[in-house]
């Protein structure tokens, strides 16, 4: 058969049963791999084109889900389309979520022009330059393959959000510190006033993704700010919740465990959900794509947050009693991960789980249970944070007893600031409450990490709780710096004249270092405090450290110590 003839066919075959309202988002989406591939393009597309203009022209008129086109342009021998019917989207927030995933859809969706906004100036001029704000093993090289193609990082939001089909969400969601709810609920003014300016500047109907990690129902509360300032715009709202974790978010973003999207249980939220799963289907297989309503969406980031940091308490508990019996941690959760129903993952002791997100998201779940009179469950989330906070002041407790119960004056060196490794993030870095907890108790800190900065640390270091949870230029901008606190470039010059070392983020270098170099640079008795279980305690006991790891048999300097918070 005449090769145009086929493709015809092929193409009213595939079509006929689709509704007028999704034929534009499969012909985007479904289509443009078929036809790319066939020498007749050209007049393939023409003919498309003349018969399928209309539709879409009234396609654009009635439908809920616009998708914007551009005419088709021929190059060279008439095969590559270099423009067509084209999906834009906007992403809200250029932060360690928005930046990674957004680059992700970029490179998976050449057809897809993507635009992540941000009021925040300097992040948009590093995410446009060589240094991008964020440290995240393979980020570079992605947003480098796309950035000016199909990737753009810019501050003019209401131009991108203007022109976008979807609009995805990624802005910050604090715990609030004030009124109602302060200390526990999730402060949903950015993403208030995200909503308001979309409602304001909307001239297209939009799909709305939540991306970031918000209360169940916020969906409906965006839903009324929208749909109140319509102006005859029609909104989807769906939830689609991120599960990248931070110095893996590539990794993650490119094979995710699952991609969960909820939205509304009518036509126009199915077809919504259609639309965002098509985005994800160019690289996720689809029984990876877990389509639910947007309670259950919502809901499900929570509790996946909840239950990791829960495992995490689990294990810490746990510790204490390991170092109170004489057993060892790692060998028991090591037989207790073996159970196939538990798994090994997220079973490491360690001095508490920090980042942005376990300690408020369990806060926020906590809020929510109490307002819908549910205390038992509110108690049992609230202890996981608890079991947290006593790990982390168990930690400072150890140092000092071990140290003739006083560190002041003495010169401790910290390795490791952030809140793991492979990031140079610090937020909720258990590394703050220790070390504020040393310089509590009048501590000299020679901190060094290989990926935060001076300012960074002195900034952690005199800010108040939660304060770290807003764009850049609403943080307080220059807190005084601590003056017990120096911040050096190796971990030799750290330790040198230290009476303790401690560990609090497991950077791989650590364990690689050259410990009797340490040991013959420090006053006697040494001391090494390991919060990530990085060092062989007996290795460095045999060069004449005093060594304490956490949930580890205890060495014998401490056996008759206080240990607990
Ligand atoms: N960091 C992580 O690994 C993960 C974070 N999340 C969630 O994603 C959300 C964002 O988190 P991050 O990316 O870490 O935060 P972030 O602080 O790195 O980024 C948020 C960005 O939003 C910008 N922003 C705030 N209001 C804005 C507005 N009205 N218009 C334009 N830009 C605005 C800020 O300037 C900031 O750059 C949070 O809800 C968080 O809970 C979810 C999964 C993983
Ligand atoms: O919502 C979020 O922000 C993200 O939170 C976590 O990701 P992240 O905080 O980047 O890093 P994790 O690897 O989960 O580590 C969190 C903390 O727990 C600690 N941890 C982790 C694992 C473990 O076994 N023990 C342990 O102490 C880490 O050192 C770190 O301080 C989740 O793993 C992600 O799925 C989620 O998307």
């Amino acid at each position: 058969m005449e090769m145009l003839l086929k493709m015809k066919l092929l193409f009213i075959n595939k079509f006929r049963s689709i509704q007028l309202n999704n034929l534009t988002s499969n012909l985007g989406f479904l289509f443009y791999p078929t036809i790319k591939r066939n020498s007749d393009l050209k007049l393939f597309i023409l003919w498309v084109f003349k018969e399928i203009s209309p539709l879409t022209q009234l396609h654009q008129k009635t439908t809920s889900l616009p998708f914007s086109f551009s005419a088709t342009s021929f190059t060279g021998k008439g095969i590559e389309i270099r423009e067509r019917i084209m999906v834009k989207i906007c992403c809200i927030g250029a932060g360690y979520v928005g930046g990674p995933t957004m680059a992700v859809i970029a490179l998976k969706c050449p057809a897809i022009e993507v635009a992540v906004v941000d009021i925040s100036v300097s992040r948009i001029n590093a995410w446009n330059s060589d240094q991008l704000p964020i440290y995240e093993p393979g980020l570079d090289d992605v947003v480098k393959s796309c950035r000016g193609k199909n990737l753009f990082f810019s501050t003019d939001v209401e131009k991108h959000v203007a022109e976008a089909d979807i609009i995805f969400v990624s802005v910050n969601t604090p715990t609030k510190t004030r009124g109602l709810g302060a200390g526990k609920a999730a402060d949903l003014t950015y993403w208030e006033s995200a909503a308001r300016m979309i409602a304001d500047v909307s001239k297209s109907d939009k799909i709305v993704v939540e991306k970031s990690t918000v209360p169940v129902k916020t969906a409906e509360a965006i839903e009324k700010i929208l749909t109140h300032n319509s102006k005859g715009v029609n909104y989807q709202i769906l939830s689609n919740p991120e599960f990248l974790a931070e110095g893996t978010a590539i990794e993650d973003l490119f094979a995710p465990d699952r991609v969960l999207i909820g939205g509304r249980e009518t036509l126009d939220g199915q077809r919504a959900i259609k639309a965002l799963k098509a985005v994800y289907a160019h690289w996720v297989p689809e029984e990876r794509i877990l389509c639910t309503n947007l309670w259950s969406a919502e809901l499900s980031k929570l509790a996946a947050n909840a239950f990791l940091a829960q495992r995490i308490s689990s294990v810490n508990a746990m510790s204490a009693l390991c170092e109170a019996t004489g057993a060892d941690v790692a060998e028991v959760s090591h037989a207790v991960g073996k159970d196939t129903r538990i798994g090994h993952k997220f079973l490491n002791a360690s001095v508490g789980f920090g980042g942005s997100c376990f300690q408020k998201d369990i806060l926020n779940l906590v809020y929510i249970c109490e307002c819908n009179g549910l205390p038992e469950v509110a108690n049992y989330w609230k202890q996981v944070i608890k079991v947290n906070d006593y790990q982390k002041n168990r930690f400072v407790n150890r140092i000092v007893s071990s140290m003739f119960n006083t560190v002041s004056g003495k010169k401790i060196a910290v390795l490791g600031f952030a809140f793991k490794k492979d990031t140079g993030d610090t937020r909720e870095t258990p590394a703050i409450d220790v070390c504020k907890g040393l310089l509590g108790d009048k501590a000299h800190l020679s901190i060094y990490d290989p990926q935060v900065t001076e300012e960074q640390i002195q900034r952690d270091l005199s800010m108040n709780k939660f304060d770290w949870d807003h764009p850049l230029h609403l943080q307080p901008m220059s807190p005084s710096s601590v003056k017990q606190v120096s911040v050096v470039w190796d971990a030799y010059e750290a330790a040198k004249g230290a009476h303790g070392l401690c560990i609090l983020t497991e950077w791989d270098e650590f364990k690689k270092l050259d410990y009797k170099k340490i040991y013959d640079s420090m006053p006697k008795p040494a001391f090494v405090f390991d919060g990530r279980n990085v060092v062989n305690p007996q290795k460095l006991r045999e060069i004449g450290f005093i060594v304490y790891s956490i949930g580890k048999p205890l060495d014998s300097w401490l056996k008759d110590m206080p240990a607990v918070a």
